[in-house]
């Protein structure tokens, strides 16, 4: 439906029920209580007005975003409360006049206005971002978070039970107050005294061992849930496809694994604690009360719309605010990340001062957030704050009228009253605790995002053949990048990498040359043409499988911050000692090893700080040849290693041939020369193949890669 009939519908809907609220209303009320009128009717029009909104959305499109439609609607509906309590203070008997006239076309006309006025006015001062969560994705969070909880659920019965415990002995001692006091006013038996003190001090000592036990038990819970969560959260996010950590910041991934699993956790553990507790109390509460006075409780559940519903309001905005300070805060963190590990490249620059700035300004921008948030949170806890007080007063006086009517005794007037003030402070607690529940629910809300992302990878493979030959081709391959679909990084590609021989690839820079390895890994899916290991599509093979039979040695390899002895044997389980160092000497490693303080079990620093990049690339080779694999990719692998260095390590390569498949890719055109067949590729297309002697004679690109090397090498 058009929005403009939405909003038809919606005025139809206020027109026809403000009467019906306001005859009934005025009708079961006392007619002594004439400012409570129009609040209790201005609250219950504005009920009607978002329960309507409510249900169009369902069905229909709304001409704005749905939280500033409920602020719309909350000025629409308190603008005569307000103004009738304003006019009470200065002229009484005009307010009088004012009570039963909510109907008439001039007071509507003006509502009408004034909300049109502070509608234009809130969507220029509050533009509504698209990326802000909507109210569904909240109950959907909040439907995951119990989920969560779920495994748990016998723990949470026995929180349930001992909390059930000691809220009754807390909120049974009001009514032995009571008990107490008609004992006094009637003069009764002494021993109905003494058993009431008796049973008051073990209903108290019993209700704190239940409180105790509870607390125990639902912290241990919530603890062993938060590792839970992070555990699952660190799972999903290691099974995502490469280009979801192409596109997405180390900050953010890190930001939601920390900062928002332990946001998430903290308010679970103290806000959910104190929400479960209150709540019970309120219940407790709400029970005695109905079996003291019927009409007061009636007055105080018809007050508790003011405490819902004020709440939520100005909560929508501030949970909004807080999911953009999260992700400001990320953005902060991505810099501080990025300049922490390219130290050495921002030391070489002298470019401390810029990168200084650069994280200020992102702080700069955090901070103004926190300012809004700031400001929204004092608007929300002063809204709350005096919502709870309008019901306390609200209650009293009338609870005081029934009283002085004689429809109360005197000994229940006095429990109604410890047990009204008692359940106007859990109300009070629990409005306070709403903003933060709902900041839990939004740090939830990202991290359930990453855990139900499925990644975008290929059925899983189960083929994993004992008598693999390592046959690669590579059938009229066409690939771009996910994250730059408009650039072709590979075009038509075509070739065979057979066993027992060393291919080479070559080709200037950007050509494409490590797109064929990242390929071959499986990092990506091709576009176009299929990449066949002995014949069958990659995706058939099984994941372990495939990992274990082609390794890969890169320019740069990352190692991880634990001892050599653990880099080389890394991913593979138990693995004797004998054969790490195997193959290190293969990888013309062991040497520098033994001469190591600790020899095999020094420590490489974070991501091998502590080697030169050469020992990085030959531990990296060890850790490669350990696998014995089938196809061994060396992607400009031995760059950084001196001539002595590189022919061990060739040599070693060349002696092994016989097991595997050798993809070698080389800016050095010395190394290259020595390979069985050689693949020439340019801007993304294999442009010559031969050996090295064929493409020498071609005089192509191959021969000028040749000649421009030579030539730099006689300039230097
Ligand atoms: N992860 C990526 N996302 C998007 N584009 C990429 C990515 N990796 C590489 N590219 C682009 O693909 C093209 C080929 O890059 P590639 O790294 O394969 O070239 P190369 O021949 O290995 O270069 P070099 O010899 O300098 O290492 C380049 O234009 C590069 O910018």
């Amino acid at each position: 439906m058009n929005p403009f009939w939405t909003l038809s519908c919606l005025f139809a809907i206020d027109i026809a029920t403000l009467p019906l609220i306001g005859s009934f209303l005025s009708h079961i009320l006392p007619s002594d209580l004439p400012l409570i009128l129009p609040w209790l009717v201005g609250l219950s029009r504005l009920l009607f007005l978002i329960l309507s909104l409510r249900v169009l959305s369902r069905s229909f499109r709304l001409p704005f975003h749905r939280d500033h439609l409920n602020l719309y609607c909350t000025v629409l509906s308190l603008l005569v409360p307000i103004y009738i309590s304003l006019t009470s203070l200065v002229n009484p008997h005009r307010s009088a006049n004012l009570l039963y006239s909510w109907t008439h076309w001039v007071i509507l006309f003006w509502c009408y206005l004034l909300t049109l006025i502070s509608a234009v006015v809130v969507h220029q001062l509050l533009p509504y971002s698209t990326e802000k969560k909507d109210a569904e994705v909240t109950a959907a969070s909040l439907g995951r978070l119990i989920a969560l909880l779920k495994p748990y659920i016998f723990r949470f019965l026995l929180v349930a039970f001992f909390l059930v415990l000691s809220s009754w002995g807390e909120l049974a001692l009001p009514s032995y107050t009571g008990h107490m006091t008609d004992w006094i006013a009637n003069k009764k038996d002494p021993s109905s005294f003494t058993t009431a003190i008796i049973a008051m001090s073990l209903i108290t000592v019993a209700s704190a061992v239940a409180e105790f036990v509870c607390d125990c038990i639902y912290f241990m819970t919530m603890s062993l849930i938060h590792s839970h969560t992070q555990g699952l959260l660190i799972r999903s996010v290691l099974r995502q496809e490469i280009t979801f950590f192409d596109s997405t910041s180390t900050g953010d991934i890190t930001s939601r694994v920390t900062t928002d699993t332990i946001t998430m956790a903290e308010s679970l553990s103290s806000n959910l604690s104190l929400l479960m507790w209150y709540f019970m109390r309120l219940v407790l509460l709400l029970t005695y009360m109905v079996m003291l006075s019927t009409k007061l409780t009636f007055f105080t559940i018809l007050c508790l719309g003011i405490v819902i519903l004020v709440p939520k309001l100005s909560g929508t905005f501030y949970q909004n605010l807080a999911v953009q300070v999260q992700q400001s805060l990320s953005n902060a963190n991505q810099v501080a990340l990025e300049t922490f590990s390219n130290m050495k490249t921002v030391k070489s620059f002298a470019n401390e001062e810029g990168e200084c700035q650069r994280y200020e300004s992102k702080l700069q921008e955090t901070y103004q957030l926190n300012k809004m948030e700031a400001l929204y949170y004092a608007i929300s806890m002063v809204a709350n704050n005096f919502s709870g007080l309008a019901l306390k007063v609200g209650i009293l006086y009338y609870g005081g009228r029934l009283v002085t009517n004689g429809k109360v005794s005197g000994g229940d007037l006095v429990s109604f009253v410890l047990y009204e003030l008692q359940f106007s402070s859990a109300v009070e607690v629990l409005l306070r605790m709403y903003p933060d529940v709902r900041k839990a629910v939004g740090s939830s809300e990202k991290i359930f995002e990453y855990m139900d992302r499925i990644p975008k990878l290929p059925s899983a493979g189960t083929l994993a053949p004992p008598d693999l030959k390592g046959v690669i081709q590579f059938k009229n391959v066409t690939f771009s990048f996910p994250t730059r679909p408009d650039m072709t990084a590979l075009q038509d590609v075509s070739f065979e990498l057979p066993p027992g021989k060393v291919t080479a690839l070559v080709g200037p820079c950007d050509a494409g040359k490590s797109t064929v390895v990242q390929l071959l890994m499986r990092f990506y899916e091709p576009q176009k043409g299929a990449i066949l290991l002995d014949g069958k599509p990659l995706s058939q093979y099984d994941n372990q499988y495939y990992r274990k039979k082609v390794s890969l040695v890169s320019q740069e390899p990352t190692l991880s911050a634990c001892s050599l002895q653990d880099n080389i044997a890394y991913g593979m389980g138990n693995v004797s000692f004998r054969s790490v160092q195997e193959a290190a000497k293969t990888a013309d490693a062991h040497d520098f090893i033994s001469e190591m303080a600790n020899s095999y079990q020094t420590g490489v620093g974070p991501k091998g700080g502590l080697l030169s990049v050469g020992q990085k690339q030959r531990v990296a080779l060890a850790r490669a040849l350990l696998r014995k694999p089938k196809v061994l990719i060396l992607d400009d692998a031995t760059s950084s290693l001196d001539v002595e260095s590189e022919l061990k390590v060739q040599n070693a390569i060349y002696d092994q041939l016989a097991e595997r498949t050798v993809l070698l890719i080389s800016h050095r055109m010395n190394t290259v020369q020595r390979a069985d067949h050689i693949l020439v590729l340019e801007g993304g297309c294999i442009t010559e193949e031969g050996t090295h002697e064929q493409l020498m004679a071609q005089k192509g690109s191959y021969w000028k890669l040749w000649q421009k090397q030579f030539s730099s090498f006689q300039r230097e």
